[in-house]
């Protein structure tokens, strides 16, 4: 069972209680970062439109919190909490971070769980969201029986292209989630390669979040050059992690019995060289039936609930591999 703990007294609760389920994927186009005035307690907190962080600290979103003795708590989703549980006790264990069970703050539950940038020096931190597809198939069959045309989606698909939406959509101003999720795989690296990127932060600079078109395998090499700055050893040291990964993927019970939609690789450096990898967001990772199976890297056809997760994987090894040879 998940243990209940009060959470202490954050002083920048007010400045991370926004919306929830955003991220560095849900960052506009235009990102601005003004400064706010120093706190008392030390903190120079700053944020983008969609993106927040403080100065060397921490990259943060709508749905999390600072908890306590270098924890982070994102809002409570009993699927990512089951996932968690799971995960501490598989081999996938050191590829996420450390879960510390539920707390609750003013009626809101969270997860809490370690934050992965606790041991870093101004880390230079980047989300990398993996799988041929982003939405699971019962949000299709969901999206089929009660259509809820929504008009945030329309406009932010505009906003990239306004030739996007069909005549109807036009219409209504307004297009279905699915299709919006499908429009921005295509648009973006995750159907032709399996892992498309999100955003990431250097130390400061603002949040890049601009990568909605990156497709092409040039394009998503120049990205992360710029992330790594050029340097090899950094990639080394990321391909090093991803080729351990994908030899724990293959041993793991969780990845067998899971189909891991909308997950995250995080990769996080800093200038003396270390780089770590670890798996986030399992907020839309669910339970195969029993004995039903999947391979991870099988295209994908209605039914057959493939994730891609290791095509992807395999496809960003190779991108990392080639930039040692640019
Ligand atoms: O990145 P942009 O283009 O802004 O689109 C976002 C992402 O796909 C989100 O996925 P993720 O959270 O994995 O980044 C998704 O949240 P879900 O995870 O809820 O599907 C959002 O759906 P809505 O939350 O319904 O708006 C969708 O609007
Ligand atoms: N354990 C963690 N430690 C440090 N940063 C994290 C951690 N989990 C998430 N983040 C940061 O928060 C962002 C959003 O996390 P994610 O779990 O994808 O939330 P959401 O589902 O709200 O998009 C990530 O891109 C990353 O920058």
């Amino acid at each position: 069972m998940a243990l209940k703990i009060p959470v202490f007294t954050c002083p920048l609760y007010c400045l991370l209680s926004c919306r929830g389920g955003s991220s560095l994927s849900k960052n506009s186009q235009t990102s601005h970062t003004p400064d706010m005035s120093s706190s008392s307690s030390g903190w120079t907190p700053r944020h983008s439109q969609l993106c927040m962080y403080f100065d060397n600290i921490v990259l943060f979103t709508g749905s999390f919190q600072v908890g306590e003795h270098g924890t982070l708590l994102k809002k409570f989703c009993k699927g990512e909490q089951q996932c968690y549980l799971k995960l501490m006790k598989d081999s996938l264990r050191p590829f996420v971070p450390a879960y510390h069970g539920v707390v609750q703050k003013d009626n809101q539950d969270y997860n809490m769980m370690e934050n992965l940038l606790n041991n870093f020096n101004s880390p230079y931190i980047m989300d990398c969201k993996i799988g041929s597809r982003t939405y699971l198939e019962n949000e299709l069959q969901l999206a089929r029986e009660r259509p809820q045309p929504r008009q945030d989606m329309f406009e932010k698909m505009v906003a990239v292209d306004p030739g996007a939406p069909t005549a109807e959509e036009q219409a209504q101003k307004a297009v279905l989630k699915s299709r919006y999720m499908q429009w921005r795989e295509t648009l973006s690296s995750t159907t032709t390669l399996g892992f498309r990127i999100e955003g990431f932060k250097k130390p400061n600079e603002d949040c890049q979040t601009n990568f909605k078109k990156t497709k092409s395998k040039e394009q998503v090499i120049k990205a992360l050059s710029d992330f790594v700055e050029s340097n090899t050893q950094i990639v080394w040291g990321y391909l090093r992690q991803l080729r351990q990964l994908r030899q724990v993927l293959e041993t793991s019970d969780f990845f067998k019995t899971h189909e891991v939609v909308g997950s995250s690789l995080l990769f996080v450096h800093d200038c003396s060289g270390k780089a770590r990898v670890w798996m986030i967001d399992f907020a839309k990772t669910v339970t195969l039936p029993p004995h039903f199976r999947v391979d991870h890297q099988s295209p994908w056809v209605e039914g057959n609930r493939e994730d891609g997760y290791l095509w992807g994987l395999d496809n960003l090894i190779d991108v990392l591999t080639n930039m040692l040879h640019y």
